[in-house]
């Protein structure tokens, strides 16, 4: 699991370190200088995001824990200044951008060791004040500084122009709201020449963060200077993990200054969750603290329902599955494949009997058949239900409207039983009459989700869902009382428990059916782990962030770089589980 930290987190984090002096800042600025060091040495030939070059999303690493010497990842430096220099660091120049506080600090500590490197570094003071250390350390070692007030902001895009770098260091985390002038302004103007100049615009590392992000909710809410790498220290920041703000901070480098990751060890309330390698990650955390996850493999692996050898198919969980029209039939089909091969005892088909026969004809294991389930898929390829009527819908809402009278609780005559699972997504999500329980796990994309909002009195669209998604998916969870997991290149799902940010999928993902095969993937999650989802109410929302990784690591070996299509994000969910639960 990555743990990103709220800022309220870090500063409580960083409080008794500091208090017991140790030397958070030297370990973040000599981290810094490293990884500049390195892209300075890699050359501009190292290309660029080469990650998203290939359609998939940007990489979050691990820096390194603290070596013997106290310094961060000193090991992995040591390697990289032995077999990565390509390009000649001496006379390479680095432009600062400097902010008023310790971020500001960290970059100008950083161009301290860039120049006793032998590079040539002018730091840009963007405010009347700095960090006089910071700002004493880089003099003394021989650095430029000027004022922005002195040079005005076309002359820093003309040195910028004329570096190797930038280091972006003008706020962290004691940042608020959009960057303000002059901060704002120059940050405008150097975000637009970088636009401009291509190729041409040199390696940009953003210091903690990319200045001018939400640190805690990852918007955009003014100008950002969008980095090739962020260096990040002590934990990652749900910014940098968040949409849309994650687009913006390149590769994440986490670099660990010695942050405390065992339960106890802080004096704050609650346990404390490590990411560093060495330093053990647990699960759980205190909703309140603002922190966001990111599931990986292995706590996928943990979570997926794997047959004893006591299970047969209907103690591995049956999944339901209402889906598709005559006009829409592609989405039964694609949501049974993605249910079928995702393993769970047996997967029904519910719906017109024209469509029955396709899904037949795709996956002969499917029964065309009432009976028990243990969760449902409802949904895929259904037209919503509207004031006017809506087209033709083969009685798909009906179906629906009867499977989420079980899920709610509301039974009517003909349908009873007792709490259920259930996936609700496209047509379903406007047949809403109830508020839900948490093991109800909505699945809509931004246009559906502004949609189901505003159906509840907000005054919101599909923009402003995109420009602040963990804010209104957070809104929904509290309005319908359902887990929400908002589609899209990062997905956002929020529950009772804590918020995860998945980015598994490589961007060719986004295509017609894409959503019926997760839908159907984390219907046979549901419906195998059904007991247990009705129990404990955070676990649908962990259910939920693993299919999204699977669904998104299938995708990526159904795609291989290239185009795909959904059916075979489906075929490729087997060998990606097996993967995940082999490793
Ligand atoms: N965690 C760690 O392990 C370590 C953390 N460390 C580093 O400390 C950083 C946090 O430092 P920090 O607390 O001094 O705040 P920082 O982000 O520099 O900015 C505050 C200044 O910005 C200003 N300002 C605020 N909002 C603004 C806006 N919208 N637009 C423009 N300006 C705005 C605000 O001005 P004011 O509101 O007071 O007028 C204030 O002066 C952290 O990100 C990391 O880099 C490392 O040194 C050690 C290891
Ligand atoms: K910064």
């Amino acid at each position: 699991m990555k743990d990103a930290w709220s800022s309220d987190e870090v500063r409580k984090a960083e409080e008794p370190l500091i208090a017991a002096g140790e030397p958070l800042m030297a370990r973040a600025a000599y981290a810094l200088a490293q990884a500049v060091l390195r892209e300075v040495a890699a050359g501009p030939a190292a290309g660029r995001a080469p990650d998203r070059r290939a359609g998939r999303p940007a990489a979050v690493r691990l820096g390194g824990s603290l070596g013997s010497d106290g310094l961060p990842g000193t090991a992995r430096i040591r390697r990289a200044r032995t077999a990565g220099t390509r390009g000649e660091v001496r006379g390479a120049r680095a432009l600062l951008l400097v902010g008023p506080g310790n971020n500001g600090g960290d970059t100008l500590f950083a161009g301290a060791h860039l120049v006793r490197r032998g590079m040539s570094v002018t730091a840009v003071l963007a405010s009347t004040r700095a960090h006089e250390e910071g700002l004493a350390a880089f003099r003394s070692a021989g650095g430029k500084v000027v004022t922005l007030a002195d040079i005005r902001v076309p002359s820093v895009v003309q040195s910028a122009l004329a570096s190797d770098v930038v280091l972006d260091g003008l706020v962290g985390v004691g940042a608020r709201g959009a960057l303000r002038p002059p901060a704002g302004g120059l940050v405008r103007t150097l975000a637009e020449a970088r636009e401009k100049a291509g190729e041409r615009w040199p390696r940009t590392i953003a210091v903690d963060i990319p200045s001018g992000i939400g640190v805690d909710d990852g918007a955009v809410p003014g100008p950002v200077l969008p980095a090739d790498r962020t260096v990040t220290f002590g934990a990652l920041k749900p910014g940098l993990i968040l949409p849309p703000a994650a687009h913006l901070a390149g590769e994440v480098e986490l670099v660990d200054v010695g942050f405390p990751t065992v339960a106890g060890t802080t004096g704050w309330s609650g346990a404390v969750w490590g990411v560093a390698p060495g330093r053990h990650a647990m699960s759980g955390t205190d909703p309140a603290s603002g922190r966001v996850r990111r599931m990986e493999p292995a706590d996928v692996a943990e979570l997926w329902p794997v047959p004893s050898p006591h299970d047969h198919k209907y103690t591995r969980g049956v999944v339901g599955v209402i889906a598709g029209t005559s006009t829409y039939p592609g989405a039964a089909v694609l949501a049974t494949s993605g249910a079928v091969l995702a393993g769970p005892g047996m997967v029904r088909y519910l719906g017109p009997e024209a469509v029955g026969t396709r899904v037949l004809l795709a996956r002969p294991e499917v029964v065309v058949a009432g009976g028990r389930v243990q969760a449902w898929v409802l949904g895929p390829g259904v037209p919503g239900v509207g004031p006017e009527d809506g087209p033709d819908d083969d009685g798909q809402a009906r179906r629906i409207f009867g499977a989420l009278a079980a899920v709610t609780g509301v039974l009517s005559e003909d349908v009873t039983g007792g709490k259920m699972p259930a996936v609700i997504d496209a047509g379903a999500l406007t047949m809403l009459e109830h508020r839900l329980p948490a093991w109800a796990v909505l699945t809509p994309h931004a246009g559906e989700l502004a949609e189901l909002l505003q159906g509840l009195g907000h005054d919101v669209d599909r923009a402003a869902v995109e420009a602040q998604p963990l804010h209104w998916v957070r809104t929904a969870h509290q309005a319908t009382g359902a887990t929400v997991l908002l589609k899209g290149a990062i997905t956002v799902v929020a529950g009772p428990g804590d918020v995860y940010a998945q980015a598994d999928a490589p961007t060719w993902t986004g295509t017609a059916g894409s959503g019926d095969v997760l839908a159907g993937i984390l219907g046979t999650l549901l419906a195998g782990r059904s007991a247990d989802v009705v129990q404990d109410e955070t676990l649908a929302a962990r259910l939920a962030a693993a299919a999204v990784l699977v669904h998104g690591r299938a995708a990526a070996r159904a795609s291989a770089g290239g185009p795909l299509a959904a059916l075979e994000i489906a075929r490729a969910v087997p060998a990606v589980v097996a993967d995940l639960l082999g490793a």
